[in-house]
């Protein structure tokens, strides 16, 4: 029996607080391990019916790094494309991957095709594969956190692109693209709140009462 008391119940809050989507990663490799680690701990996730459908594929060939890093500049571009006037400004002004400089690059899929779990809890709701992936990147992030690691979530991309950058089974659908390293500073706020494009708004906005 392991028992969590007040101070930890505080530190595991701030470590929700203090967790941040990381775009801008110092230039200080990773430890040896510190991604199988971090894969480690997303596996211990909830998964549908104990399928533990996700898949990871650390990006570690520079071709194939190079290839991300320029989908991204061409699905950003697009993404420019589609504001005007003061919104397409502020947009120009986000910074949105972190993908040159973080030492860590890591994609998350989710196997469509797997047995594993025997389809439990799937036959109505075949989209709960890729909610268990999404669990376990969450996980990763708070772990990451909590070791001083910033990881990013990249989905300025073309998922069939990276299909085919990555030669990963017909099978497996792309979850996220992930940098991870170390921040360049620790904030308590979203950057794109800082940058003024979005506010964080409270429970009560996103809560209904039947
Ligand atoms: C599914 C999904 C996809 C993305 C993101 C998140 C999630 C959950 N986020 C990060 C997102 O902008 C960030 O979480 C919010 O702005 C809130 O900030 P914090 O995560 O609290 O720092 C994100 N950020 C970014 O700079 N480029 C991106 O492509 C994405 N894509």
């Amino acid at each position: 029996m392991v028992e969590f008391d007040d101070t930890f119940r505080q530190h595991l809050r701030e470590l929700f607080v203090w967790r941040r989507d990381v775009r801008r990663f110092r230039a200080d490799p990773l430890p040896a391990g510190t991604i199988d680690r971090l894969i480690e701990t997303a596996c211990l996730s909830p998964s549908v019916g104990l399928s533990q459908p996700w898949r990871f594929v650390v990006v570690e060939d520079a071709a194939r790094r190079r290839a991300v890093i320029d989908d991204f500049r061409a699905c950003n571009a697009d993404a420019l494309n589609a504001y005007a006037g003061e919104r397409a400004a502020r947009y120009a002004t986000l910074k949105l991957s972190g993908l040159e400089q973080a030492p860590g690059h890591l994609a998350v899929f989710a196997d469509k095709a797997s047995d594993i779990g025997h389809g439990l809890g799937r036959a109505t709701m075949p989209e709960t594969t890729e909610y268990s992936v999404v669990a376990a990147i969450t996980a990763m992030w708070l772990a990451a956190r909590a070791d001083g690691i910033g990881l990013g979530w990249v989905s300025i991309l073309n998922p069939q692109r990276v299909h085919t950058t990555l030669d990963v089974p017909e099978t497996w659908k792309f979850i996220a693209y992930l940098c991870i390293g170390y921040p360049e500073v620790e904030c308590d706020q979203p950057e794109l709140e800082q940058a003024k494009w979005e506010h964080r708004r409270g429970a009560e906005e996103f809560t209904l009462r039947r």
